[in-house]
Formats: C-alpha cells, structure tokens, sequence
C-alpha cells in the first residue's frame, strides 16, 4: 500500500531527509488566463539546482505559457490570474519590468522554439555577441572577458569560433543556428536555460547532437535546463525529471525512471509512451491516442482527459482528480491509478 498525499509546490521528498540541491524555481498553484482560457491551471512544481526537468504533452496543453510565465513573458493578451513563480525564493510574478528584464539577462534565459530564425541577418554574429555585451556592462569585468567565454560557449556547442563569429546567420545550417542560439542564451551566464522544442525543427543528426550538447553544457556549466516537448524520447534521453500536462493541468510528475519504468502511471502518459516509436522500439506496438485534446474553453467536467481514457469510471466523469504524490515526490492525477495506489497497488 502506498501512503499518497496532495502535491503542494514542493512536491519532493521532505527537506528534513533531502539531500538533493535547493531549490531555484517554484511554481506554486499557477494559473494563466487567455481571456475566458485558463491555459494553464493551478500548476505547482519545484526545479532543483541542476537538474534537466522536461515538460511534457501534445500541444496546445499549456508547456509554452507554463515556460514563458518563468521567464515573466506571458504573451498579451495572458494573464497570471492565481498563484506564483519563485526564483530562489523571490516572487517573479510581483517583480517589476526592470528587475525581470534583469533576471532575464543574468539568471534565467530563453531559446525559443523559432530561434534559429531570431538573428539579424544583415549584420556579423559577433557584431551581436558584442550588442549584448554593450547593453549588459556589469557582466563582465571586460568586454574582453565577455568574447573569450562566447568562444568558449562555442567550442562547447561544437562550433569553430572564427568561422561563426565572422560569420552571418544565412551561413549558418538550421542545426548551426540553434546551436548558436543556445550559446548566446548562455552568454551572460544564467543560473536556469529554459528551451522551447529545442530539437523539433531539425534533422534527425542535429537533433542528436543537440541532445549531446545540452547534455555536455550542463555537465560543463552546470545549468539547470527546463526543456519543452512533446517527444517523449526526447524526455527519456536527456531529463533527469518530467512534468507531464494535459488540458492546461500537470498529470504526473516524477524522476524518469518513475514514469517511464513505473508499472503505474497517468493513463494518458502510459498512452504517450505507447505513441512513440523509439521509446517503445517496436513499430508494431505504436498506438495512437484516440480522440483530441479537449478546447480549453469547452472543458469536460471531471478529469479532462476521461473521454479519451481506456480506464475511465463514473467518478471521473464527476469529479476532477487532485494530484497525489507518494513519498518520494512521484504525482499522479488520476483517480482510479491513485485509488490503486493506495489500496495496495505498487508503484
Ligand atoms: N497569445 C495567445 N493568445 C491567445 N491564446 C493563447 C496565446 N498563447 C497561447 N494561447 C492558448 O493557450 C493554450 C495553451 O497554449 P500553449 O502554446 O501554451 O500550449 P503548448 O502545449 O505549448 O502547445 P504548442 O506545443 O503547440 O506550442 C492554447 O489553447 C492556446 O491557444
């Protein structure tokens, strides 16, 4: 039998037995309106220092406003109508303009989903590198400083110095550009890089070699990484934690080997895994998810996804399910998995 209890913020184990790195980022009960459109509904989640934490689910569910709300960048005409994003305890959602401008040059950087297209193509790139470094004095001791670690940022990202500095972006192959763009996110050293899709728009070898270097970036530096996507084989190759949403909500949350190696979890991300070819290995085996997800603005009541869902009951057609985590932070929204759970079910 296992003992469940509602998931807060802080959904990992108790501070008293954690031995695992502090907290950077907090997102406590968040809620995010578009108009009438609750695109992201009562979130809590916690990042560590260090960890690689994906988000998760098809799309339309809510990952980019849930990223964009830790950066302060919900896009107009959105709204943060409940709840809270902490970074190292200071609430982001009540700072001003200026100081998120500043927490968004020094602490926490975005690549975004279109980012290869996001370089001016008339002028060299280290003609932008030393933008950057103009508008951001304080960074470095010298402007000096700032280019040397760019160039190292490069080699990081598998990249020749000379050729890209000297270089405009139409030189660049859509693998090269986002490559560059990881490392002008990383100029200035932030402590959370936060990656919109950052493998959707490229080749099958560039996405590898993203994957490679995100990991060899983070080993380097460091940095905590918050990725978005909706490949679950992606999760499994380079998150050490994923947070699964649907409809706007967080499904499940766990460390990988909780959700994908677990014999229970979240039907709709036990179907996820199913739709995935290089996750399950077998072509055979892949099963689509039938139906859609719901329109935000038209919801079911009860869980969103019980009219896709092969396990659903009665209940779940009444009543939405909370989110329950066992005592090692794993969390699942489902009230048929949970009443398992803690009946007696293993996890
Ligand atoms: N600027 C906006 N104005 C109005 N509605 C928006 C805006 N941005 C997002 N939405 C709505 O919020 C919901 C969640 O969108 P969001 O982009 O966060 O989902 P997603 O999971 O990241 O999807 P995708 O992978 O397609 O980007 C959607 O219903 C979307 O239509």
């Amino acid at each position: 039998m296992t003992s469940l209890r509602s998931a807060g913020p802080s959904m990992d184990a108790p501070a008293a037995t954690d031995s695992r790195s502090k907290i950077i980022l907090e997102i406590d009960q968040l809620s995010v309106d578009f108009g009438k459109l609750r695109a992201v509904d009562r979130v809590s989640l916690t990042v560590r220092e260090g960890d690689i934490c994906a988000l998760a689910g098809e799309s339309g569910c809510g990952k980019s406003t849930l990223a964009y709300s830790l950066l302060g960048m919900v896009p107009p005409p959105g709204v943060v109508s409940f709840g809270q994003v902490r970074y190292r305890g200071q609430v982001l959602t009540a700072m001003s303009s200026r100081e998120l401008d500043r927490l968004r040059a020094a602490d926490i950087s975005m690549v975004f989903q279109a980012a290869m297209n996001a370089f001016n193509p008339v002028i060299t790139i280290g003609k932008q590198v030393e933008h950057v470094l103009q508008a951001h004095p304080d960074s470095y001791p010298n402007r000096q400083e700032g280019r040397d670690y760019f160039e190292y940022l490069l080699r990081l990202v598998r990249l020749d110095p000379a050729t890209v500095w000297n270089g405009y972006e139409s030189r660049l192959s859509g693998g090269m550009k986002q490559r560059v763009a990881i490392a002008l996110a990383l100029l200035l050293r932030p402590s959370v890089l936060v990656l919109d899709e950052p493998t959707t728009a490229l080749d099958i070898l560039s996405q590898r070699l993203v994957i490679d270097i995100l990991n060899d970036l983070h080993a380097a530096l460091g940095v905590t990484i918050v990725f978005i996507t909706h490949d679950l084989a992606l999760v499994a190759e380079l998150a050490d934690r994923v947070a699964v949403m649907y409809a706007g909500r967080l499904v499940e949350t766990g460390t990988i080997d909780e959700i994908f190696y677990a014999e229970r979890r979240h039907p709709y991300v036990d179907a996820l895994i199913r739709a995935v070819p290089s996750v399950t290995g077998d072509m055979a085996a892949i099963k689509p998810i039938p139906g859609r997800v719901p329109n935000l603005a038209e919801l079911p009541v009860g869980c969103r996804f019980a009219p896709r869902c092969p396990l659903v009951q009665q209940q779940c057609r009444e009543v939405d399910p909370p989110l329950l985590a066992d005592a090692s932070g794993h969390a699942i929204a489902c009230h048929v998995v949970n009443a398992e759970l803690a009946g007696g079910g293993s996890r």
